[in-house]
């Protein structure tokens, strides 16, 4: 059977039929209200710690494009914000859609954006991060929102190496790279429970989603939309609305680390 992705027969709306936790009490992402949520002055400062010498590859999963860290010693951090103890950078990859009116799996007031990047960080409680990737406390994820604006001079080391992992299955090294420098200038966020918004869709993810976007022009854009789903030698699909949609609450509260 064919594995799951995003087109017409094996998209989200398809996934419960092999991951049944699709339909679960703490599934993301979410389409936030701000309104809604409410402002919590015990949560803290998010704390990132991110060493450029830990980037070690850049993939085409056929799903996404990641960009790997080695994640054997705590030089690469997330602690503070909602979380207790300290979680090590995993990875970072993007969602994004098939024209500037789409793309980013939360959304603020409905509105959604054209790319959201996602840095995972696994909880150290835990031996490793495949013990971590099932546990309700085993994942934080940081999601940034990116809008349409003047071209990212940050974004350009890790789109220039696109063109080289067009296919999925591809690879390359990718070496000394500082994900701080994707950041935006405010660490505000707004945090729920929440799962991984790809199967296996466990629910083992603190999200903290930032309120400040970072720009991306039309032409980054157009560079994202270059990769392709499809391995070498088969008809080539471009990889585009890579995003899940907003899943039901259920009854979370968003908390809010700004008023
Ligand atoms: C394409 C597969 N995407 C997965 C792959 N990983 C899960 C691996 O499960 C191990 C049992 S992951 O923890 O790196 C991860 S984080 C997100 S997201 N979009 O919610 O930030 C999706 C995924
Ligand atoms: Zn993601």
């Amino acid at each position: 059977s064919h594995g799951w992705g995003y087109g017409a027969t094996n998209g989200p709306d398809f996934w419960a039929d092999n991951f049944p936790i699709a339909n679960g009490p703490r599934q993301s992402p979410i389409n936030i209200v701000p309104k809604e949520t409410q402002y919590d002055p015990s949560l803290k400062a998010l704390k990132l710690r991110y060493d450029p010498f830990n980037a070690k590859g850049i993939l085409n999963n056929g799903h996404s494009f990641q960009v790997d860290f080695v994640d054997d010693t705590d030089s690469s951090t997330l602690t503070g914000g909602p979380v207790s103890g300290t979680y090590r950078l995993r990875q970072f990859h993007f969602h994004w859609g098939g024209s500037d009116d789409r793309g980013s799996e939360h959304t603020v007031n409905g509105i959604k954006f054209p790319c959201e990047l996602h840095l995972v960080h696994w909880n150290t409680k835990y031996p490793s991060f495949g013990e971590a990737a099932d546990k309700p406390d085993g994942l934080a994820v940081v999601g940034v929102f990116l809008k349409i604006g003047a071209a990212n001079p940050r974004l350009q080391k890790v789109l220039d190496a696109l063109d080289v992992i067009k296919n999925k299955g591809k690879q390359t090294t990718f070496a000394n790279f500082d994900a701080k420098t994707l950041l935006p200038g405010s660490l505000d966020y707004w945090t729920y429970d929440g799962s991984l918004t790809t199967p296996p869709l466990l629910e083992s993810v603190t999200w903290i989603v930032l309120k400040e976007p970072i720009s991306v022009s039309p032409a980054q854009m157009a560079k994202f939309r270059n990769l392709l789903f499809t391995g070498e030698g088969e008809a080539p699909c471009c990889m585009v609305d890579n995003y899940r949609p907003p899943q039901p609450l259920k009854g979370r509260q968003v908390r809010a680390s700004f008023k």
